[in-house]
Parts: structure tokens; sequence; C-alpha cells
């Protein structure tokens, strides 16, 4: 528990309406509300650099201009509300999270500023103070400057960062270029999203679901580049299944995922059980559903494979030892995304 916590102050869940990346705006609108920037208004006049991934096909985990034929610039920001009580924890795992757009797309973060939205009348700022050094600590860890950022009074406590990187223009994992017969591989266990809920609602603190969501996405993202791997995103507010989705719509393939084969946060089927299942979990169900054929799913493994992730790990099309391979990508068929159930044993 923080050091700074006094039992007047309100833990930091209970003034989030929503927690993390399950306070995404939900998947199709957001999918309309980005579509509506695109067409006829959607290209910069005369552009200073070329535009190499942008808002179509639903945009990628980040923006990326070529500055020549070795570097591109990558830009994204990302801001949720707390997803644990403990500031510094929650500064980490916002840091974390917003680097990881820059991984996902096979780059490398170089500055960020940060971004606050903080209740003045409600918290004290020495715990906004905490929140921001965790997120420093983070960013350095990475090798990333924080070099300034935008802070206002806001009812909700909200945090996260814009961040700049550096990429090679044709090392990058792109969600258009999963092709038929990669293997799926999944760097981070499934989960944080129900464990943040059952947080939230009773105060258990779950030390692995931390750890994992402050974990740095840039040793898989650097070793996947190496491999030549070239499509992937991060699994996060959209769950497996939806962050699956993008792949498959944008390069027109089918993913499978083996449900069997992928990795869960010890405690997380508990609490799928235990109902501890986010608005935006079950939101992510609804959307993904028409395009799924879910075999013989149980609604609780529905449920976990679209679980809303904080800073979740890397999904990658290719092969990365130490991790597992959680399914493949196959010729776009009847659907675009399977679930393979789990396997029965035979007499
Ligand atoms: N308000 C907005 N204006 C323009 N584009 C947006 C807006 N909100 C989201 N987008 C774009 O929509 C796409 C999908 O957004 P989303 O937040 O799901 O991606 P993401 O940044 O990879 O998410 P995450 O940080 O959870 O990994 C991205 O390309 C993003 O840049
Ligand atoms: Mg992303």
């Amino acid at each position: 528990m923080d050091e700074l916590r006094s039992d007047d102050m309100p833990r930091l869940t209970q003034l989030a309406h929503g927690g993390g990346c399950a306070c995404k705006i939900p998947p199709g609108e957001l999918d309309s509300l980005v579509s509506s920037l695109s067409g006829r208004h959607g290209a910069a006049v005369d552009p200073a650099l070329e535009l190499m991934v942008g808002l179509d096909g639903g945009g990628d985990d980040a923006a990326v201009v070529r500055l020549d034929g070795e570097r591109a610039i990558v830009t994204t920001a990302d801001f949720f509300t707390p997803v644990v009580d403990d500031p510094y924890d929650w500064g980490r795992i916002a840091a974390a999270n917003a680097l990881s757009d820059v991984y996902a797309m096979g780059g490398t973060p170089v500055t960020a500023v940060n971004l606050l939205g903080w209740p003045r009348d409600a918290l004290p700022l020495d715990v906004a103070a905490r929140v921001l050094s965790g997120g420093r600590d983070v960013a350095h860890s990475a090798g990333c400057h924080v070099a300034g950022g935008h802070s206002v009074d806001d009812p909700e406590p909200k945090y996260g960062m814009s961040v700049v990187g550096v990429v090679h223009p044709d090392r990058m994992l792109r969600l258009d270029a999963a092709a038929p017969g990669l293997p799926l591989t999944l760097t981070k266990p499934l989960g944080t999203g129900v464990l943040n809920a059952c947080h939230k609602a009773t105060g258990t603190v779950f030390p692995e679901a931390v750890e994992t969501m402050a974990a740095l996405n840039r040793d898989a993202s650097r070793a996947a580049v190496e491999r030549g791997i070239r499509s992937g995103t991060d699994v996060t507010g959209f769950g497996l299944l939806g962050h699956a989705y993008k792949i498959a719509r944008a390069a027109e393939v089918t993913v499978v995922v083996d449900s069997s084969a992928v990795p869960c946060l010890a405690g997380a089927r508990e609490a799928v059980a235990d109902g501890f299942v986010s608005g935006g979990t079950r939101r992510n169900l609804d959307w993904i559903t028409p395009f799924t054929d879910f075999g013989s799913a149980s609604g609780e493994e529905r449920l976990l494979l679209a679980d809303a992730q904080t800073s979740g790990g890397l999904l990658l099309a290719g092969e990365l030892p130490g991790h597992p391979v959680i399914g493949e990508v196959r010729p776009r068929g009847r659907h675009p995304l399977v679930v393979r159930g789990r396997r029965r044993a035979r007499n």
C-alpha cells in the first residue's frame, strides 16, 4: 500500500467510472468515429513527409511518417483512468501502455510528454507527483526522455503519455502484413481486465497482474523485428479477440486462436467465474461475435478471450522463442476469427 494513502483519501479506482483500457470507446463506435475523419478531407494539404501508416483500415497502433529510406517517426498517445489504487503503480502501468504502441509498430520510443487530468479538490497533488514519477521511471527504463506534458483539472483522474519513436520503414510491425501460414504468438498472459475489476470492487491487490501491466513490450518487439516478423499489434482494451479481429480485417485473413494455448494470469479464470467482468469486455464480445466461429468455447472462455486488457502483450504473426504459439493465420475463410476449443482427451 502506498505511503501517501490516508483513511479520508478516496481509493484511486473509486474515482474512475471504468478502469484502464476498459474505459476506451467501444471498438465499433470508435471505427465509425475515426472513419468520419478519413475520405475526401482525410489528407493533409502539401504534407511535409509521407504518411506510411494512418487512419486507413480502422487505424494501426500508431501513426508513422517517413523521414528517409532508413528512418520513420512513430507517434501515439494513450491515457486512461486508474486501474490500481497505488499511484506509483498506476503511473508505471500507464507509461508502459503508452510506450507499447511504439513497440507494437516495431519502433523505439525516444521522447514522451505526460498527459494528466487531476481532481484537485479530491486528491492532493503529491499523489499526482507519485503517478508522474512512476511514469517517468518506466519511460527512463525504456531509454525514453520525459520532457514535458499537459495537465488539466478533471473530476476523474486520468494519466498517460504522448510518445514519439523511430522505426525502420521496412521493418515495421503492421496489422495488414499478416500472411496465411504464419503461427500466432502472444507475449503476455491474459486476465488483467478481470483482475483489475476484482481489485476495484474488493481492494485485493494482484501483484503478478501489476508487474505484467508495468512490464515493457520492448524485448519482445526487438526480438520479433530481428527474427523478420512484420505483423503484430498490442493487446489492450479490445481484448485478445478484438485485436486479433483487427489483424484479420486489415490483412484479409482468418485468425485462428487455440484457446487451450492462451496463457492466463493466476486467478483470472476464477475472477471471470465470480463475475468480475467489465462492461468494456462485454462490449468487445458483442462486437466480435458476428465475425467469430466460437466452436464449443464456453461463455466464460469467450469472456476471458475478449477481456479488455490494460498494457497487454504483443500479438505477433510469427513465432518468438520463449513465448507461446496460441494459433495461426489462415487464408480468409467463412469467419475472420475462429476459436478452437479445448481438445478432448481421446479414449
Ligand atoms: N479521437 C481520435 N481521432 C483520430 N483517430 C483516433 C482517435 N481515437 C483513436 N484513433 C485511432 O483509431 C485507431 C484505433 O485506436 P486504438 O486506441 O484502439 O488503437 P491503439 O492506439 O493501438 O490502442 P491501444 O493504446 O489500446 O493499444 C488508432 O489508429 C488510433 O490512432
Ligand atoms: Mg495498440
